[in-house]
């Protein structure tokens, strides 16, 4: 007896929740007392309650009781026990906001496809200002579309490539570039207006609560660099004789990979959420899994996956320069380029780029900026890529690591091998074919399906701290709950 309340004393200070009421309630009661059905019931109630929702505000438990026709005291016991507003956040996010973050990853990919199709079809220079509210409606009347039309008409773009343009055409492409900035919008506002009722009504862990408003900050971030993008695209010099008007390569990456990171961050923290739920429906198996990704074996694996994401990060970034160079309309063919598999040195490092006098920014200018070595740049990296799934997939295959790894990541590891098979093809035929619209397009949305591929096999690999204090904990709550109704 003495053993069994020293026990649940020390479990009502150091346990969750629904173990500081159930462990506070038997200790009221004794074993004898006529209470006790109604104990055992409250016990299972607990215990299912437990195992149904993972951890969860006292204010929910104490009506789970009051369902459970649980005494006056467990009642008084919930009230009292409430925590104060500025800790009532949950110890694990709501399982909507898991869902909600992976549908807005979601929309995120729908919009980065859609984004390359704006500049596949050279649409995204038609709108010439920046409004971030009054710019949701279109042109409502002619002369609204003829002042549109006026504006696009002093553009580089214009003058320089479009010069036969007429109304029907610009209104097409400006329907392009309106829709992808009103899709933005409404990715900034179906996350921004969640994320403070999730914050509001304390559905999230402060840690989920920052991850949300740090995302919030990016995608107006992301708006931002968009505009700073096309301005690029509209400056006055680009009207000089020889000049291709279009938007900086810089700032084209530097809008993907913003986009990239959003879709990422949203798609890691979904994912953790639901795993987080996953692992507290069934804590026992947890435990088991995360102790079997434990295992040293797994290190390289784990370290070769973060290496493998910043190398298709790289690869990402390198395809978005050819895309803002227009470097896929040059060397076409698949093997050589040129005369050799490599065009001549003369032509890779080439003076023409540099901008500083001893030429000492030679090789990095050409890197970034000449087509040539750009195109040929992205071919290293991307076999590079395709070589380290594929030394991956098989290291995975070894005797020694295949008897350690779980069935998930085998899988996700698998999965590597078909996604990045796919890109190297779309790439070859967006290449060879000279950038038709929908192979580009097609191959631009394959390098996010490879992100997302080596993104949840790493995500597979690694065991979050909060997740595994958090199902430690509720296995300590279910054996003080049965040891009490074994009491009983
Ligand atoms: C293995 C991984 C690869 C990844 C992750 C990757 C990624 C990318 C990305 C993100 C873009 C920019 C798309 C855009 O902004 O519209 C791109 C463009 C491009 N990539 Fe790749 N790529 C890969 C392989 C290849 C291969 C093997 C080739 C051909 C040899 C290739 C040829 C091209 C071309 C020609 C473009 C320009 C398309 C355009 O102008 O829209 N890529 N790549």
């Amino acid at each position: 007896m003495v053993f069994f309340q020293l026990g649940l004393r020390r479990a009502a200070t150091q346990l969750a929740r629904p173990s500081i009421l159930c462990g506070q309630f038997l200790r009221q009661q004794t074993p004898a007392s006529p209470a006790s059905s109604k104990l055992t019931k409250l016990a299972r109630a607990a215990r299912s309650y437990a195992t149904d929702k993972p951890i969860s505000p006292i204010a929910e438990l104490s009506d789970k009781f009051r369902a459970a026709n649980a005494s006056k005291e467990a009642q008084d016991i919930a009230q009292t026990s409430k925590p104060s507003k500025s800790s009532s956040f949950p110890e694990a996010s709501d399982k909507a906001v898991g869902y909600w973050l992976l549908a807005s990853a979601a929309s995120v990919f729908g919009i980065v496809v859609f984004g390359g199709l704006t500049r596949l079809t050279e649409s995204g220079l038609s709108i010439t200002e920046w409004k971030p509210v009054t710019g949701s409606l279109p042109p409502l009347n002619d002369a609204q579309w003829e002042s549109e039309f006026e504006k696009y008409r002093a553009s580089p773009e214009f003058k320089l490539i479009n010069p036969h343009m007429d109304l029907s055409d610009f209104k097409r492409i400006y329907f392009m570039e309106w829709t992808h900035r009103l899709w933005g919008r409404f990715i900034g506002l179906s996350f921004v207006l969640p994320t403070v009722y999730f914050i509001a009504r304390r559905r999230v862990t402060p840690r989920m609560a920052g991850t949300l408003v740090g995302i919030s900050g990016l995608i107006g971030f992301q708006g931002f660099i968009g505009w700073w993008m096309v301005q690029s695209g509209l400056k006055d010099d680009l009207f000089a004789p020889g000049s291709h008007p279009r938007v900086s390569q810089y700032r084209l990456a530097t809008h993907l990979a913003a986009a990239f990171v959003c879709y990422s961050w949203m798609l890691l923290a979904g994912l953790k959420v639901l795993r987080t739920h996953k692992a507290l429906r069934d804590p026992q198996a947890a435990a088991k899994a995360f102790k079997a990704l434990q295992s040293p074996i797994l290190r390289v694996l784990r370290g070769s996956i973060t290496g493998l994401t910043a190398l298709i990060f790289t690869t990402v970034l390198s395809g978005a320069l050819v895309a803002g160079l227009d470097a896929g309309l040059i060397y076409n063919d698949i093997f050589k380029m040129g005369e050799g598999i490599v065009p001549p040195q003369s032509e890779l490092w080439n003076r023409f780029y540099c901008r500083k006098e001893d030429g000492s920014d030679l090789w990095w200018r050409n890197m970034l900026e000449n087509p040539s070595l750009v195109q040929l740049d992205h071919r290293i990296l991307a076999m590079t890529t395709f070589t380290a799934v594929m030394a991956l997939f098989f290291y995975s295959r070894t005797a020694r690591v295949k008897g350690a790894l779980p069935k998930d990541v085998r899988k996700g590891v698998n999965g590597l091998v078909h996604l990045v098979s796919l890109q190297v093809a779309l790439g070859i035929s967006t290449l060879i074919y000279i950038v038709p619209v929908p192979l580009a397009a097609a191959h631009q949305a394959g390098a996010l399906a490879l992100l997302t591929g080596v993104l949840v096999a790493g995500q597979r690999l690694r065991v979050p701290h909060s997740t595994m204090a958090l199902v430690k904990r509720r296995l300590q709550v279910d054996k003080v709950i049965e040891s009490g109704i074994n009491r009983v």
